[in-house]
């Protein structure tokens, strides 16, 4: 696993966005062999969405080629609510860039038949050959996606039940009313996520720090489901400063040493 220790907040969202470019490019896409980018929502990946709008509008990256798929949803709420996973995509990422939206794939949080919908995804996913590129975020317990803490590390999509937790967190975007969460939302799986050729998670700010612990220095354990990638072929964490608060200063050091080459320049 690869460990890229950033200052702030911003350099994690530039440094991802230009990752994503970078890979976008270097596999020159078509209408015929798109590359396939998987998403998250959340408020850590807001710097990188709006790098890549801006890079887009420059023309440092097309997204014409791109097939998308989201993590998660929420089940229950209208897929037109403004906190719905579909509409905080279309508002802050693809009603800005040249994507097509027949190349958009967003669970829904509304079929008539909620594991028919978890496996349409799977096989959706697979039709395209797998995922290039996964990007993720982590909540404060270390989930991944919704994969809350004793998720199986070889899931796939399915129906998750929202921890306590999760929904006192994601309550802020609702009023900070935790009977307005949603308690059930469709996920990727852990093993959904390892399948992906590459998988870039961020990590911001102090209150992920304990979560950046457990994925860097502790064992993998289901009840930190972000520690999975450690056991990925090509997993990298971006993360900033503050985040880093729970590592040992000799973990940091060792990657900051590695990756000096890949953090200059920003
Ligand atoms: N399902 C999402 C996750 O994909 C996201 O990583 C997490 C953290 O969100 P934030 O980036 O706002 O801290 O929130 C939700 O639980």
């Amino acid at each position: 696993m690869r460990l890229i220790p950033l200052s702030a907040k911003a350099d994690v969202g530039k440094w991802a966005a230009k990752h994503i470019a970078r890979r976008i490019n270097e596999f020159k896409p078509t209408a015929n062999k798109p590359f396939v980018l998987g998403l998250p929502t959340g408020s850590t990946p807001m710097a990188t969405y709006k790098k890549l709008i801006e890079m887009n509008r420059d023309g440092e990256v097309s997204f014409e080629h791109v097939v998308t798929f989201n993590m998660d949803e929420y089940v229950g709420i209208p897929a037109d609510h403004p906190e719905s996973y579909r509409t905080f995509m279309f508002k802050n990422f693809f009603e800005h860039i040249d994507i097509r939206h027949e190349n958009i794939n967003l669970l829904n949080g509304n079929p008539e038949d909620l594991e028919a919908e978890c496996q349409r995804y799977e096989d959706k996913i697979k039709s395209y050959g797998g995922i290039h590129l996964f990007m993720g975020g982590v909540g404060h317990d270390g989930h991944i996606a919704f994969n809350e803490p004793g998720s199986s590390l070889s899931s796939r999509t399915r129906i998750k039940t929202l921890t306590d937790k999760t929904r006192q967190a994601n309550s802020r975007f609702f009023e900070n009313d935790i009977n307005q969460v949603p308690k059930l939302s469709l996920t990727i799986g852990v093993g959904t996520l390892m399948d992906a050729r590459e998988v870039m998670i961020l990590v911001t700010g102090a209150d992920k720090a304990y979560a950046l612990h457990a994925a860097v220095e502790g064992s993998v354990n289901h009840l930190w489901t972000i520690s999975a990638m450690q056991m990925h072929p090509k997993a990298m964490i971006v993360c900033d400063e503050d985040a880093t608060m729970e590592l040992r200063v000799k973990t940091l050091k060792y990657f900051a040493e590695l990756e000096a080459e890949n953090i200059r320049g920003l």
